[in-house]
């Protein structure tokens, strides 16, 4: 299982890579084709992330659902590997953190995001996902899960998807992904919190 998840992650990689030099104009399709109505039904607390590599960047939808009235926070790798959610009023409350990246600070008032933007490697039409393997998606989504109800929508190149990730009990399935061409509902067969 792992030794799938490892290789799989390799040849994700190398598509994204690919999907992401060939689509300049990814980033500002998918925003433009979001579903508003994902927003108004389960807002408006939004999570993005500050793309990293070739991760479809989600700053120009995150701008149009501002615009819209969405309370926007981005993730945070904490001193313990645990992933928060913050609340960034400007540049000033972000810093350096592990990684290589770029993340809100921890005096940034922490936020519970009810629809959660995930970057991913890989995923599925059963909605399973594939990240960069340390969890941090995982813990915090089912964490935020417990807690309420919090409805997650992949963001990803058209590329990116694959017949099948091999998917952990730990594993906490997308219920929505955008495409910069198309919006797929993957939450069927499932209920949804
Ligand atoms: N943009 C973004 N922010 C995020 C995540 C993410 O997937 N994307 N995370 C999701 O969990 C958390 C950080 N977790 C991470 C776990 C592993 C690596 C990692 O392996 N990075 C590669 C380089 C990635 C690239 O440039 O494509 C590396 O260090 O080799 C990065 C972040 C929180 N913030
Ligand atoms: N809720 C959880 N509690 C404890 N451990 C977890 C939980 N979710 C995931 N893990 C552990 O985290 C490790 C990485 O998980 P996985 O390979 O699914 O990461 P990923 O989904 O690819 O990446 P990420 O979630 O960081 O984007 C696994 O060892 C898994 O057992």
């Amino acid at each position: 299982m792992a030794i799938d998840k490892a290789s799989l992650r390799i040849s994700a990689r190398q598509l994204r890579d690919h999907a992401n030099a060939s689509n300049p104009n990814a980033s500002r399709e998918l925003a433009g084709r979001f579903p508003i109505k994902l927003f108004e039904r389960f807002g408006p607390t939004v999570a993005g992330y500050l793309a990293i590599g070739s991760e479809l960047d989600p700053a120009p939808l995150l701008d149009r659902l501002k615009k819209a009235g969405a309370e926007i926070c981005l993730p945070r790798v904490e001193a313990d590997d645990s992933m928060t959610f913050r609340r960034v009023a400007d540049e000033r409350d972000l810093e350096a953190g592990p990684l290589g990246l770029t993340q809100p600070s921890a005096e940034a008032e922490r936020a519970h995001p009810t629809l959660v933007l995930a970057p991913l490697l890989a995923f599925d039409a059963a909605g399973n996902r594939l990240g960069y393997g340390k969890g941090h998606y995982d813990r915090a989504l089912s964490k935020l899960r417990s807690d309420g109800r919090t409805f997650v929508c992949g963001l990803a190149y058209a590329e990116q998807e694959v017949l099948k990730i091999p998917a952990e009990e730990t594993d906490v399935p997308l219920d929505w992904l955008m495409t910069p061409k198309a919006s797929l509902p993957l939450f069927f067969g499932r209920v949804v919190g």
